[in-house]
């Protein structure tokens, strides 16, 4: 009762609050042991993975509109219902023990819902948003910028629990073969030279290295995208502007190991883990400094690539953190997409009309995309990756050298 009545709290936090669900575990979940947290993951994550096929299912047996603390409970009490395999009579009387605690009086109604949810099957019509799990403002966009049947399989993508994707720092093949000798499935990934996949779940602390700092998790699509930075003098200066919490900072340190590479944070509050995982990863080439990308301290044209890896709105990664399709809406990402503009033309600035020039974000919004490109009045050479079973939805763009800058 007490990881419902959490599940509860955190929706709520969410929907009203516009927490992240991170963060909101952390706070409703901070008494729970190891096994209740890993309970309270999986029906935030899952009520979110799946809430607009679970608010079609309810809603057929409410007459009034429930409030915050009753629709939550709904919520979490139709996602034990549908997708685990929690006994029918537990996730009902268990979910209206803890409304009774939140809102007694909410108690008879959300009893009475959820008990003809169970004994009635899942809706078998549902409005194409609904079948995807996306609200209709994504899904729209999606089907007119990619069409339906794009829209369909990246949409069945995203409601898949993804592999675990790691950066490797050492040698590939015989890492993997040390993890197949110790009988873990594993195999290489295809988007970049240092990816390697496991199963969900993998335990990472018993993989060979975990102590010694020579892997970071990183999805193999955003590994792409450091991939897609190939300076001219791979000796030179490389700036990663939004660097923090530092994968593919890391990432770049490794694969330029003779480069000097600046790694740019505006928030401090990032910037110690940032320094954490630098060091972990032995990563000796990298100096942090704390900076507006905006406003690089840096002359024009005085470095020799720059990766920009962008704040966004999280579309392409929904898997992993479905939270981001409730925190954003069509104004929030036009902002962003103006953020990502300006921050692109800073980048530009600094880079030399020969340097490497990259712009990525976890987006796969065309706002965020080439509608940002756009902006800049350059050719660029860009990739979008939807998501898939293999990888997370990622964009990148490099810039095609042999142009003059407009700005
Ligand atoms: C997408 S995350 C970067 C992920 C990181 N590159 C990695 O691979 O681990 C975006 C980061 O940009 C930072 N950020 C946001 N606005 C910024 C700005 N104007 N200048 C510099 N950093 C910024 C955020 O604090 C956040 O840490």
């Amino acid at each position: 009762m007490l990881v419902r009545k959490a599940a509860i709290q955190c929706l709520e936090e969410l929907f009203v609050s516009h927490d992240k669900a991170d963060s909101a575990m952390d706070r409703f979940g901070a008494s729970l042991d190891d096994r209740e947290r890993r309970f309270l993951h999986e029906l935030v994550y899952g009520v979110l993975r799946y809430y607009y096929s679970l608010e079609a299912d309810y809603s057929r047996f409410c007459r009034t509109r429930p409030d915050e603390v009753a629709r939550m409970a709904l919520l979490v009490g139709s996602y034990q219902l549908r997708h685990m395999r929690v006994p029918a009579h537990a996730a009902v009387s268990e979910t209206v023990a803890a409304v009774l605690q939140l809102r007694p009086k909410a108690g008879g109604f959300v009893n009475a819902v959820l008990r003809r949810v169970g004994e009635n099957e899942a809706p078998k019509k549902l409005k194409p948003n609904q079948r995807a799990e996306l609200p209709k403002w994504i899904y729209s966009h999606w089907r007119d910028d990619f069409g339906a049947e794009q829209t369909e399989a990246l949409c069945q993508a995203l409601k898949e629990v993804p592999k675990l994707s790691l950066a490797l720092f050492v040698d590939r093949k015989s890492w993997i073969e040390q993890v197949m000798a110790a009988g873990i499935e594993v195999s290489a990934g295809q988007l970049s030279p240092y990816a390697v996949l496991l199963p969900a779940g993998t335990d990472i602390t018993a993989l060979p290295g975990y102590a010694a700092g020579d892997f970071t998790v990183m999805d193999q699509a955003a590994q792409a995208a450091v991939m897609a930075l190939e300076p001219l003098n791979p000796s030179g200066l490389i700036v990663d502007v939004c660097a923090a919490p530092g994968g593919k900072t890391a990432l770049l340190a490794h694969r330029f190991p003779a480069a000097t590479i600046i790694a740019v944070e505006l928030n401090g509050r990032r910037i110690p883990r940032l320094m954490e995982n630098l060091n972990r990863l032995g990563c000796r080439n990298v100096q942090v400094v704390q900076a507006n990308g905006g406003v690089l301290p840096l002359a024009d044209a005085s470095v020799d690539a720059v990766l920009l890896d962008a704040p966004c709105s999280a579309s392409g990664i929904l898997r992993r953190h479905p939270d981001a399709k409730f925190l954003h809406d069509e104004q929030s990402v036009a902002a962003l997409s103006r953020q990502q503009a300006e921050l692109l033309t800073e980048a530009l600035r600094v880079a030399g009309s020969d340097a490497a020039v990259v712009y990525a974000v976890c987006s796969i919004h065309r706002q965020e995309n080439e509608q940002v490109l756009a902006m800049t009045g350059l050719d660029w050479h860009s990739t979008r990756l939807f998501p898939a079973e293999a990888h997370d939805g990622f964009f990148h763009a490099r810039r095609c050298v042999d142009q003059q800058r407009v700005l």
